[in-house]
């Protein structure tokens, strides 16, 4: 079959069409610079005529007889006289050209008085900064001309700076974050405190770029997100380093907000998160937004350290495998996930190996979301018990290829009583609240290019995806439902969020969930005796002390007899015998 070519306009349509635009352009650009006063004297005649229509209308009309014969007899002299029309003409165009003038008042070239006296009083603050006694011909000299170091700058309505372009001499130690920080923290001072500010550091080109930001909107409530499986929304971002943006709703309104979007599962560089913050920043209310959007394509298990019942609204929701407040039950529920995860492993490896894809229950994300685990490891120190986190260790190094994702909230001053695992895999992380540059950077791995705010709203932090950027963020509002201080608007938009209850959370002999619902090898947790099968155990699950089984089955907890009888079918169980050999081929 002959291939016919595609017609030019397709072919090399783009080139042309931006040529045919351009030329366009400058011809009407020219036809405009010709017919400049044309358009001028037509303007003022219009101008003109609509005054005499104006003066008109204004008259009483047992005087517009008199105004008319005036007018008449004031055209006839005109016409009578010598040269009267034509001087009546060239009057009335030079009338019509004043009229029409472009009246608009001319943009000042440069800065007036005051912002004149900001940028100098800027100057003179760099100068000790930006100049040593050595340098033959300082850019920075007291009284100085600051044009020159000053490349750009914008002013917003209230006149204070918006945008500056800072040259600076090649010597300056660009390079050494101290000095930066001086610098920045001078800018930011000299420049209006209570603004937030980005600084680019060009350091080919000596020059600082100084950027005034928006504050981020602090009323977008949760929502369903349009994202992908996989995609977690930890909150909204500036535009200048995210290009994709959000559809959001907010009451009536629409508008496209660029997120700060997490990648899970399989192909994830950043598999777990570590959320940190001071009391009352927001913490949980991320793990609220986060188990909200699990929800939708995945399994959650909570653990609350903080003990307050902020999930409460989850319990017994399709898809929430356990809301754990205990010290017990979160031993119980995170030795269960750790098995759960092995038994994924091995699932899955024995799969590969048979040449066949992944089974259907090692795909569905398990996400096991911890707040204030530190509160457990005082707790389990004190009675002796073995500390939460410790089985983590599991989930955490294992948890990408099975699908299992961690998610930890605490306090920053709870940072050096997180386990190392927990520190070394937690990838992506996030700081809410106040916090100081050496506590972002201890946390984030880097400092952020803004400097911080003076009071900083609940939800609002930075946020680092790996070796990524910094990003500010703003998480939306998810309050609890259940606060007395949750407004209406925020309750309806948590609750429509919310998975259907499938299991009453008090109810002591709850409805048998369709088998179909239950992931092989996962456990009723709360809840329910499975099949009266006789499971073995691995000499593991033998070995396992007393302690790590719940004493008293709550409503919540598993049974001691379930939490290893759920987390492997029996075949798995016989197969995750050599676990720890299993789980070190699958890394
Ligand atoms: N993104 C947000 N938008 C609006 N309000 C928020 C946001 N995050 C938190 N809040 C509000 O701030 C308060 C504290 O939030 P939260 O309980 O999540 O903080 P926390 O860091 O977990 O504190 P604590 O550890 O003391 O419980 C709550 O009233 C909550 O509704």
């Amino acid at each position: 079959m002959v291939r016919r070519p595609l017609p030019r306009i397709l072919s090399n349509g783009g080139a042309q069409l931006a040529r045919s635009r351009e030329l366009a352009r400058t011809a009407a650009d020219s036809a405009t610079d010709v017919l400049h006063p044309l358009i001028t004297i037509a303007r003022g005649l219009r101008r003109l005529a609509s005054a005499g229509r104006r003066r008109w209308a204004g008259t009483p009309k047992d005087r517009r007889g008199a105004l008319l014969f005036l007018t008449a007899s004031v055209l006839l002299v005109v016409a009578l006289a010598p040269y009267g029309p034509l001087l009546a003409v060239t009057t009335l165009m030079a009338a019509a050209a004043w009229q029409g003038r472009d009246r608009t008042p001319a943009v000042p070239d440069g800065p007036d008085e005051s912002q004149t006296l900001r940028l100098k009083s800027l100057y003179e603050a760099l100068v000790p900064y930006f100049s040593t006694a050595e340098d033959p011909e300082p850019l920075y000299a007291h009284g100085g001309d600051w044009q020159k170091a000053f490349l750009e700058y914008e002013f917003d309505h209230t006149g204070r700076i918006a945008h500056l372009v800072i040259g600076y001499p090649a010597y300056f130690t660009d390079g050494e974050p101290e000095s930066r920080a001086r610098i920045e923290h001078l800018l930011s001072a000299k420049s209006g405190r209570g603004r937030e500010y980005h600084f680019a550091w060009d350091e080919e080109g000596n020059q600082l770029t100084v950027r005034v930001l928006a504050p981020l909107p602090t009323d977008i409530a949760a929502q369903p997100f349009v994202t992908s499986p996989g995609e977690t929304v930890l909150g909204f971002t500036d535009p200048t380093r995210v290009r994709r943006t959000l559809p959001l709703t907010h009451g009536e309104e629409r508008r496209d907000v660029p997120p700060v979007v997490w990648r899970t599962g399989i192909r994830s560089t950043e598999p777990h998160l570590l959320a940190l913050g001071q009391p009352g920043s927001g913490t949980s209310t991320l793990l609220r937004s986060i188990a909200l959007q699990a929800l939708h394509h995945g399994d959650v298990v909570i653990v609350d350290g903080g003990g307050t019942g902020e999930y409460a609204c989850l319990t017994g929701r399709d898809g929430v495998l356990a809301v754990e407040c205990g010290l017990t039950g979160a031993l119980g529920i995170l030795e269960w996930a750790a098995h759960e995860t092995e038994r994924r492993l091995n699932a899955a490896n024995r799969a590969h190996q048979a040449g066949d894809p992944p089974p259907e229950d090692t795909r569905r994300p398990l996400w096991i979301l911890l707040d204030r685990p530190s509160a457990f490891t005082h707790l389990a120190a004190a009675e002796g018990r073995e500390d939460p986190q410790s089985l983590l260790h599991v989930p955490l190094r294992h948890g990408r290829p099975a699908n299992v994702t961690v998610v930890v909230a605490d306090q920053l001053d709870s940072l050096e009583t997180l386990s190392a695992p927990v520190r070394q895999h937690t990838r992506a992380r996030v700081v809410l609240g106040p916090a100081t540059p050496g506590q972002l950077e201890a946390v984030l791995g880097a400092p952020p290019h803004t400097t911080p705010v003076d009071q900083v709203p609940a939800g609002r932090g930075y946020a680092r995806l790996g070796a990524g950027p910094v990003h500010r963020l703003q998480v939306p509002a998810t309050p609890d439902p259940y606060d007395d201080a949750t407004s209406d608007a925020h309750r309806r938009a948590v609750l429509d969020l919310l998975p259907p209850r499938t299991t009453p959370a008090e109810d002591a002999d709850p409805p048998r969930p369709a088998p179909e619902a239950v992931p092989v090898g996962a456990v009723l947790l709360d809840k329910l005796p499975v099949d009266p099968v006789p499971l073995e155990k691995t000499p593991e699950e033998k070995a396992l002390p007393e302690k790590a089984l719940p004493d008293e089955p709550s409503a919540l907890e598993p049974t001691p007899g379930e939490v290893p009888a759920g987390a492997a079918a029996p075949e798995d169980v016989a197969a995750a015998a050599p676990k720890e050999a299993a789980v070190a081929e699958s890394s």
